[in-house]
């Protein structure tokens, strides 16, 4: 069961006190792993892959019958800075796009046998300019966070969360740098595609966003409200409730891995049960995935996100399962090991 979330103390309460995975099917995994008919590695990462599930699902053979992917949408106030290379309009044109099936995601989601929601935050009420104001109250995003929290189905077995954002790359640049320091060059790239003198103006912003903000950020929440936007926080609320569900997430690309960020910076394992999807093409996401110890699984030049990269991972991972679960051990198919 997964509680009401009341306030944000509550949610950094619930977040520090999550269990973490079941040790026991971890063991029994690894064990099962050492019996199944190969040279023992010869999955490689499939193999890890596989007990990483195994463990977050608590059950040594599992399977995976009922992914969810949920993409959330938000407008950010930034873009008047003339941030993106796309107009702010295209965010609520493209979730009619997600509604009719016709994205991406919605082609990734179905060929992974994937349930699909999507949820719009707000979108005639963009968040503040954090240039100039924090983009959201702390009631604003408690209700960002919540929105999140509540679409994760506490049924699924496996979770993507994406999002669409026109300009949201900017605050997921100014959230990686006030979380891991460095300057706001080192974190801030082309998104939907700003030329050379449109990213001089974006890494402007972000410095100055960061410059504003950054003496009252004490952790990843401050940051959500000062430098993120509502879909930002409604991944972290999804991917935390995941958490406390023991609900398995694969990670989409830079935007999302900073919404993730700020969990890792409110709560020591708050990502253990996430798994990296893709290594998207926006310059920063390989930085940010090594600052959080995270491996993509793919790295195939995506800069979509929508959970594009993550839903294709989606693919590598039942992979990985059907392998643990289904092979043969040595001493059932009569093969002598090693
Ligand atoms: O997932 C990524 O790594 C990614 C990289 C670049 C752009 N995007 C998508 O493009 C939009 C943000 O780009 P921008 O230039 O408007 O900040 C937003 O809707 C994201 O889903 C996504
Ligand atoms: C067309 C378009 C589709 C997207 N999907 C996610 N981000 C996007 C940004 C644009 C511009």
């Amino acid at each position: 069961m997964l509680p009401e979330l009341t306030d944000l103390d509550h949610f950094r309460t619930l977040l520090n006190d999550a269990p973490g995975a079941d040790t026991e099917a971890t063991s029994g995994a690894e064990e099962r792993n050492g019996q199944l008919t190969k040279p023992p590695g010869a999955l490689g990462r499939l193999e890890d892959l596989a007990i990483w599930y195994a463990g977050w699902r608590g059950t040594p053979r599992p399977e995976i019958r009922s992914p969810q992917v949920i993409v959330f949408a938000g407008n950010h106030g930034v873009t008047a800075q003339g941030v993106s290379a796309f107009p702010p309009e295209v965010t609520v044109q493209m979730v009619m796009n997600f509604q009719h099936g016709g994205a991406a995601i919605n082609q990734l989601a179905k060929l992974a046998g994937a349930r699909m929601d999507v949820h719009a935050l707000e979108l005639d009420r963009p968040t503040a300019d954090f240039t100039q104001a924090p983009a959201m109250s702390p009631d604003e995003l408690l209700a960002a966070v919540q929105t999140g929290w509540k679409a994760v189905d506490p049924q699924a077995d496996l979770l993507v969360v994406g999002e669409m954002g026109i300009g949201n790359t900017t605050p997921a640049a100014a959230l990686a740098c006030v979380l891991f320091g460095g300057d706001a060059g080192d974190w801030t790239g082309r998104g939907t595609g700003v030329d050379d003198a449109g990213l001089v103006n974006k890494t402007r912003v972000v410095a100055e966003g960061v410059a504003r903000h950054s003496g009252d950020i004490q952790d990843g929440l401050d940051a959500l409200a000062r430098l993120g936007g509502r879909e930002i926080a409604a991944m972290a609320g999804a991917i935390a409730a995941a958490r406390v569900l023991r609900i398995p997430v694969i990670l989409d690309g830079f935007i999302c891995t900073a919404a993730a960020a700020c969990l890792a910076r409110s709560a020591d394992g708050a990502l253990d049960h996430c798994v990296a999807g893709h290594q998207s093409a926006e310059g920063a996401h390989s930085t940010l995935l090594s600052a959080l110890g995270k491996e993509p699984m793919l790295s195939l030049g995506l800069r979509l996100g929508e959970g594009s990269g993550a839903a294709l991972a989606i693919q590598v991972l039942k992979g990985a399962i059907a392998c643990h679960s289904g092979m043969a051990t040595f001493a059932e198919a009569g093969v002598s090991d090693g």
